[in-house]
């Protein structure tokens, strides 16, 4: 692990003419500062083209939203993890609460398809977090065990694996986790890792904090306790808000 991973989730937003501006606006800003964080962002699969040839050679890394668990076949509208890094991609984004959600995915979906993410050579940032039901009960900790043993390939290499706690209820509302619970919850997943793969290996996994991050409290949840990162949607898709995240 170097500096904080920030990572930008454009969800299905954008356009050519956006991508290309956003892009453009960041390589910009990594041109011209000294920078600790490491970038990347996420397009929508049918913008990954135009972004891999604006960052090729540059130090934004990109990546998808999702793979598929197979190497390829019949799975109309899919994209195989092979073909993510076929084109440039270094990271995919597995296990979403929003495909859980919408696409009904499980632990052992998010399970199979970040083993197919690490088999291609990608880094996936496997996604975790309870919903407000879960939490108002006092379940987050069981859940947030159950997702972390369950969507973990049993033989995954900690170098190549990013932990990404996303509260459900504090995603795109504008609702964040205090800066205490974020601490309870990443320090006790660094616990699980910990007990899973052994401290010096899983100290290299980055586990990232997402749900409503902005440039007003990004210094205050990057600087809690095992917090390495912030996985960002809305506030990624504004070059200026997406810089003053990671660099302060
Ligand atoms: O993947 C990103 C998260 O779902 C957070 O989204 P948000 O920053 O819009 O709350």
């Amino acid at each position: 692990m170097t500096g904080k991973l920030i990572a930008g989730n454009w969800k299905m937003n954008g356009s050519v003419s956006f991508a290309t501006e956003l892009v453009e606006g960041l390589l910009e800003r990594l041109n011209q500062d000294a920078v600790s964080a490491d970038f990347v962002v996420c397009p929508p699969a049918a913008l990954l083209g135009t972004v891999l040839s604006l960052a090729k050679d540059t130090d934004l890394a990109v990546g998808g939203q999702d793979c598929h668990a197979n190497v390829s076949g019949a799975h109309t509208g899919d994209t195989s993890a092979e073909l993510l890094k076929d084109i440039g991609c270094g990271y995919v984004i597995t296990g979403h609460s929003e495909r859980r959600t919408d696409h009904g995915e499980t632990n052992a979906d998010v399970n199979a398809k970040s083993a197919a993410a690490l088999t291609a050579g990608l880094t996936p940032i496997i996604c975790i977090g309870e919903t407000e039901a879960e939490r108002v009960t006092g379940d987050t900790l069981n859940v947030i065990k159950t997702q972390v043993t369950e969507s973990l390939p049993d033989d995954c290499d900690p170098d190549n694996i990013v932990l990404a706690y996303e509260p459900v209820w504090a995603i795109g509302t504008g609702k964040t986790a205090t800066p205490a619970d974020v601490a309870d919850v990443h320090n006790f997943i660094r616990g699980l890792l910990n007990d899973r793969f052994g401290e010096d290996a899983a100290k290299k996994i980055r586990i990232l904090y997402g749900g409503s991050v902005k440039p007003e409290n990004a210094a205050e949840l990057l600087a809690v306790s095992n917090v390495d990162g912030a996985l960002v949607g809305g506030a990624s898709l504004k070059v200026e808000d997406f810089w003053a995240i990671g660099v302060r």
